[in-house]
Order: C-alpha cells, then structure tokens, then sequence
C-alpha cells in the first residue's frame, strides 16, 4: 500500500496531481460549468450539516461492510464514472482499475473511456464493475454497448441522464481543451445517475430502474444545480418506504466527497453509498494505481475515524439514527 507522509488526505493528492498535469488537463478535470457555483456548492454544503455525536458507545468492533444491489463490499465508497484516464497517467483506466480492485471499490466504467470496456473488465478481476452509458440517439449503437457490458461481464448499467448537452465549460474553453487524436476512442456501451427531484426519481421507479445516483456530474452541466448533498434528501424521501427506512431502490450520491466526514453525512442522510470522481483522478495523476488505490483508502480510514468519534459501529448503525446527522440551523432554534 503507498505511504507518504506528505499525501494525508485528498486535498494533498490534489496539489500532487496539479503538479503532474498540464495546465489544460487540470483545468478540465477539476473544471465545472458556467460560474462554477454548483461545482462550489458541491464541496461547501457539507458544512451545512452537523454530525450529532454520539458517547457511550460500544466501537471497539468497527465494519464498513454493506452491499450494493448484489455486490457484497468491505466498504460504501466506489469510483464514479470520469473519462479519459490516459490524460492523467500513461496506463490510464487500467491503473484506475487496478486501485480500485486493491480498494475492494466498485468502480463504474466511463463510456468515453480510453481504454476498451473489455480490457477494464478483464483487469478488475473478480472485482465488480457497472458500465456506464449517456442517452445514445442510435439505438443499434447503445444496444451493441449493452451486449459488449453484458459480455464482457459488467453487473449494470448506468444510465447517464444529465447530459442532453454538454455543459459550459469555461476552463476547457480558456485553454483550448482539446482531446489528442491518439485517444479518441469510442468503446461505448439501469441504474439511472443524474437524478435531482423527487419526480424525477419516481418516474424513473416507474421506468423499472433498480438504483438511482443522485448527482450533478460534478457541477460540469447544469450550473446553479443545486449540491447533490442537499439534493439526496428530497430524492431518499420520494422513494422510501414505510417508516423503518425500506427502500424500493437504494440511492447513491456523488459530486463533492472529499473526505470521510462527508460520506458519513451522505450515509446518514439515506445514501446506500457514495461515488467519487476527482479524488480518484488526482490518485492516479500523482502516483497511478497506488495513488488511485491509496486515495480511497484514506477516505476508507477517514470513514472508520468519523464512525468510531460519532458512536456509530456499523453503516447500519448510521443510516438507523435519524438525528445523527443535523442541518446547523439545528443549534440556531435551540
Ligand atoms: C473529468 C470528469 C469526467 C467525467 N466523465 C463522466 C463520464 O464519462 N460519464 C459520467 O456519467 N459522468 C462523468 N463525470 C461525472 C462523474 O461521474 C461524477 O458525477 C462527478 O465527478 C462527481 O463529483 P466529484 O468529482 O466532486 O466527486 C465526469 C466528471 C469529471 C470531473
Ligand atoms: C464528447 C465526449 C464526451 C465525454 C463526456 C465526459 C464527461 O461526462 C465530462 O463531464 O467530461
């Protein structure tokens, strides 16, 4: 496992990937759309939400251990879906997947991904994988995507349903982003991700969805999207069952997670699990599967860390107590 006393949080592994990229990779990593205020919100509305703690506790026996849909995982953190990993690092996506397998993480394969969907698959191992896909025009071509996952053994799909059109994004455009000819590449491909209203999350039950990602691609489509944090809320309570928190699909979120007290929050708040993006980018820019495989985790340790100081033992534990997590207007009416 890498160490380096100087790479202690993701924060860290962004100065490290900043000093590996050129100027136009960065920015179009770290970029968002228009002014950037969802990509802002994305990090900040965390700090909207207060962690109750509690004492008293029996933590001595800690698990992360849950599951998503069949997949049973040692932890709820997996790799959302980011593309063209070749920029980052020459072995692109497959050092990606070979840290996230070493991270026992569930990682979502990019459609515009620049290696094949095939060779990801066959390099994560037993190690699960979801492929994603935008909303194809071409039917044949979407369905050749579908038979080539199923194939290749992906265990779901991922629809990306907040891409109508690409988002506006001003870094991309100020440095002339340009892709280089050698990765163009189009190994493309029903979980839906993208989801940001109660509506929009019932209609996609109805369509027969088994899982929703609550999400606002990172803050690089719609801006003033509101934080997918705040989002996750309306978007749990739409499709919860009963009072006993059942609910007809699970609901994971992304977009903002850079450390282990936000994905407690996004736990406490009705997320099966989360996803991250950038962080795993900036792993791999600055030190390939090892930094991929390192950053997670360091959000893994950062998770147990908040869990044992919170009282909660298990990801059970959290998502049971309804006060654990409060908005800090809380302490405002007190
Ligand atoms: C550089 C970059 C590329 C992305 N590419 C894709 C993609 O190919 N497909 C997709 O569904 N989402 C894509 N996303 C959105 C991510 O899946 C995810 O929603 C977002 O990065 C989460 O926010 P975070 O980066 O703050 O963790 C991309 C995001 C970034 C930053
Ligand atoms: C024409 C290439 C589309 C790649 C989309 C990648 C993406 O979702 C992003 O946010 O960037």
């Amino acid at each position: 496992m890498y160490r380096d006393r100087e790479l202690l949080t993701v924060t860290d592994y962004e100065c490290a990937a900043i000093q590996a990229l050129s100027d136009a990779d960065y920015g179009h990593y770290s970029g968002g759309a228009d002014d950037e205020v969802t990509l802002g919100e994305n990090t900040r509305a965390f700090n909207d939400y207060m962690i109750r703690s509690h004492c008293l506790r029996d933590v001595a026996s800690l698990s992360t251990s849950t599951s998503f849909l069949t997949h049973s995982l040692s932890h709820p953190i997996g790799v959302a879906p980011t593309a063209f990993h070749g920029l980052a690092h020459e072995q692109g996506e497959l050092a990606t997947v070979r840290g996230a397998r070493a991270a026992s993480s569930l990682m979502i394969s990019s459609s515009w991904a620049t290696t094949s969907l095939e060779d990801m698959k066959k390099e994560a191992g037993e190690n699960p994988m979801w492929m994603q896909l935008f909303v194809y025009t071409d039917r044949e071509l979407t369905q050749s995507i579908v038979r080539r996952a199923e194939a290749a053994g992906y265990s779901a799909l991922v629809l990306t349903v907040d891409y109508p059109a690409r988002g506006n994004r001003l870094a991309d455009k100020r440095n002339g982003f340009e892709l280089p000819e050698h990765l163009k590449s189009t190994t493309l491909p029903v979980i839906v991700k993208g989801v940001l209203r109660a509506d929009d999350a019932l209609e996609a039950l109805r369509c027969g969805v088994k899982g929703i990602i609550v999400s606002n691609h990172g803050g690089r489509q719609l801006d003033s999207a509101p934080a997918s944090i705040h989002a996750l809320r309306e978007v749990v309570e739409a499709v919860h069952e009963g009072k006993h928190r059942l609910f007809r699909v699970p609901v994971w979120m992304d977009g903002g997670i850079r450390n282990g007290r936000d994905i407690f929050k996004a736990l406490a708040m009705g997320a099966t699990g989360v996803f991250v993006g950038r962080p795993v980018i900036w792993g791999l820019a600055a030190h390939g599967e090892c930094g991929v495989a390192h950053v997670l985790n360091i959000l893994k340790e950062e998770l147990e860390q908040t869990m044992k100081l919170a009282g909660c033992p298990t990801i059970e534990s959290i998502r049971a107590a309804n006060d654990i997590v409060v908005h800090k207007t809380f302490y405002e009416r007190r």
